[in-house]
């Protein structure tokens, strides 16, 4: 077993995929290109924030002494996947067999479940919204993230309020597999490093996602190790864009931006720690430009999905009519 030095990471581990083909720019917060590229809704890594230094300190004693008894959401897999799915939908789909579990325990217990994954392979992911259960400790640390610059960003590109911060603690080898979220994002590193992989969101066509009414929204149906080009043959013409992220770095992921998310092997330390930062949106010009934005065409699609779901009484019922629209007239 090879060890590595603390804080880096096995270049080895990474998994090859076919559709990657540019890396990420990197750069400074001095740096005006850097909000050139903000402002372009493209993603860049920005090196030197400061933006979670506070939380530097973050391991797992540190938290589990300051995080508070709260309780906390814990995803388990028996693949290293953790695909997203939006509980109360699953329980009301029946046919649904959900890709991983949800759990809500204390840190402790958390902790416990850690030491289990190193016997039994299993994997776990600690995906929390922070709140106001944390100890003083942690919300001291919170208060000295970097809010000047964050909010200066917020403000300057018209973003709305900033929805929540996701505390995420994981296993090197888990895969959130690829989706895209309807919000802006500084995704913070703390500890560890990951890989992430971005896909544009005028690829929509390439990555099929889920229907809208379903519990995984928003997730690609394409396992991009493993892509079945049967049912999803355009996902041949995706092409990825990628970075790997370590302590410091904040990768801004633009809002309907695909992103594959992995944590990579490393042994000191064994789990990877991240924040991110989600904002609402920019909200709609008064006056709508043409051609719309790729992003504009996933929200009207998504709209479209909603309202005959409504229109119909029933979500399966959307694909039949489209087809009965689209086939032969459309085409
Ligand atoms: O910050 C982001 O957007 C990420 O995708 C980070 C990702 C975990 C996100 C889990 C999740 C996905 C969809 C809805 C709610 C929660 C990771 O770091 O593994
Ligand atoms: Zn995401």
């Amino acid at each position: 077993m090879a060890v590595f030095a603390s804080g880096s990471y096995d270049p080895d581990s990474i998994t090859k995929y076919s559709s990657i083909t540019e890396q990420i720019p990197r750069r400074s917060i001095q740096d005006p290109e850097t909000y050139q590229l903000i402002k372009d809704s493209k993603p860049v890594v920005i090196t030197d924030t400061n933006l979670v230094t506070s939380a530097s300190k973050w391991d797992l004693e540190y938290l589990n002494k300051n995080l508070g008894d709260g309780l906390f959401y814990v995803y388990t897999s028996n693949d290293n996947r953790f695909k997203y799915f939006d509980n109360k939908r699953a329980e009301k789909c029946k046919s649904f067999v959900t890709p991983s579990e949800r759990h809500h325990v204390t840190f402790l217990q958390f902790l416990q479940m850690l030491k289990r994954c190193a016997r039994t392979k299993e994997k776990v992911y600690l995906q929390q919204t922070l709140n106001d259960s944390v100890g003083t400790n942690i919300v001291t640390d919170f208060l000295q993230f970097n809010w000047d610059w964050v909010n200066k960003c917020q403000a300057a590109y018209g973003w709305g309020s900033l929805s929540s911060n996701l505390l995420l603690i994981g296993l090197e080898g888990n895969i959130t597999p690829v989706h895209y979220d309807e919000q802006e994002n500084f995704f913070a590193q703390i500890s560890g490093h990951k890989r992430c992989l971005l896909f544009s969101p005028d690829q929509f066509d390439c990555l099929y996602p889920h229907p809208v009414a379903h519990p995984c929204d928003r997730q690609s149906q394409v396992n991009i190790a493993n892509p079945d080009y049967k049912k999803f043959p355009r996902f041949r013409n995706a092409h990825a864009t990628e970075a790997i992220v370590g302590p410091g770095d904040v990768l801004y992921i633009p809002m309907y931006w695909w992103h594959q998310i992995e944590s990579l092997s490393s042994r000191i330390p064994p789990v990877t720690i991240s924040v991110n930062f989600w904002y609402r949106g920019t909200p709609l010009p008064d006056v709508i430009q043409y051609p719309l934005s790729p992003q504009q065409r996933v929200s009207v699609m998504r709209n479209v999905e909603k309202m005959l779901a409504a229109a119909l009484g029933d979500a399966e019922k959307v694909g039949e009519l489209l087809r009965t629209m689209v086939e032969g007239r459309y085409t």
